[in-house]
């Protein structure tokens, strides 16, 4: 194919998937489970990004600006039940966005190599790809907990460009958040955010291109 990269990484939430719904409805589980008030899906949209760890000690706080303390009794807590609630009904709502299985079918077969890198914990991961039909698709899989460091960390992507043989420059990095934008260029990838993901504004990540449906990627040539 004359798609100018020898690979594309994904991330997950908000890129290939909206998962926000089923993301927010754990998160309230959780705080039913300890007596809190629901929050709103969108402020519980506002809080992911950075992991379940993160996610939990903000749900638990009702706020970004918390940071989780691995210590504490009630993180343990709610990550025991987040975990719990989130694994039972991980696809209840999640599904691929608009033209991702047709454009992740298309580089397969034109021998792109793929790679799924996300925040989100392995034992999320993994059961969320098979689940939707979409692990088959990938050469390689960075949840947030396979490497010592996770995106806005260079490591996840050079670590995949390693294993699928390319240069950093040679993977695009697709992704929906601040932490995709600086991963990529941390490790020398090219970056395209899609605007339809969880960020604010797309349009202020700092990315090279920006896409409204993953499908305009089949669209670019050197
Ligand atoms: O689980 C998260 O916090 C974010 O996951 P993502 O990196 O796939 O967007
Ligand atoms: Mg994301």
């Amino acid at each position: 194919m004359a798609f100018p990269y020898k690979a594309v990484a994904f991330d997950l939430d908000g890129t290939l998937v909206d998962s926000i719904a089923d993301l927010a409805a754990a998160a309230n589980a959780v705080r039913l489970a300890l007596n809190l008030p629901v929050l709103p899906q969108d402020t519980v949209e506002s809080f992911v990004g950075d992991g379940a760890a993160s996610l939990v000690a903000r749900v638990l706080a009702g706020s970004k600006a918390a940071e989780p303390d691995e210590a504490s009794v009630l993180q343990k807590e709610g990550m025991a039940l987040f975990n719990r609630f989130y694994l039972e009904k991980l696809t209840i709502k999640t599904k691929p966005y608009t033209t991702v299985v047709d454009t992740l079918r298309t580089f397969k077969s034109g021998k792109i190599g793929l790679a799924c890198v996300t925040n989100k914990p392995a034992r999320f991961t993994l059961p969320l790809l098979e689940q939707l039909g979409l692990a088959e698709f990938f050469d390689v899989v960075i949840a947030g907990d396979s490497l010592p460091q996770k995106k806005p960390h260079a490591l996840p992507l050079t670590h995949t460009a390693e294993v699928l043989n390319v240069k950093p420059a040679e993977m695009l990095m697709v992704g929906d958040s601040e932490n995709d934008v600086l991963s990529a260029k941390a490790a020398g990838c090219p970056v395209a955010a899609v605007s339809y993901g969880y960020a604010a504004d797309a349009n202020a990540l700092g990315a090279d291109l920006i896409i409204h449906q993953m499908d305009a990627l089949l669209a670019l040539s050197s």
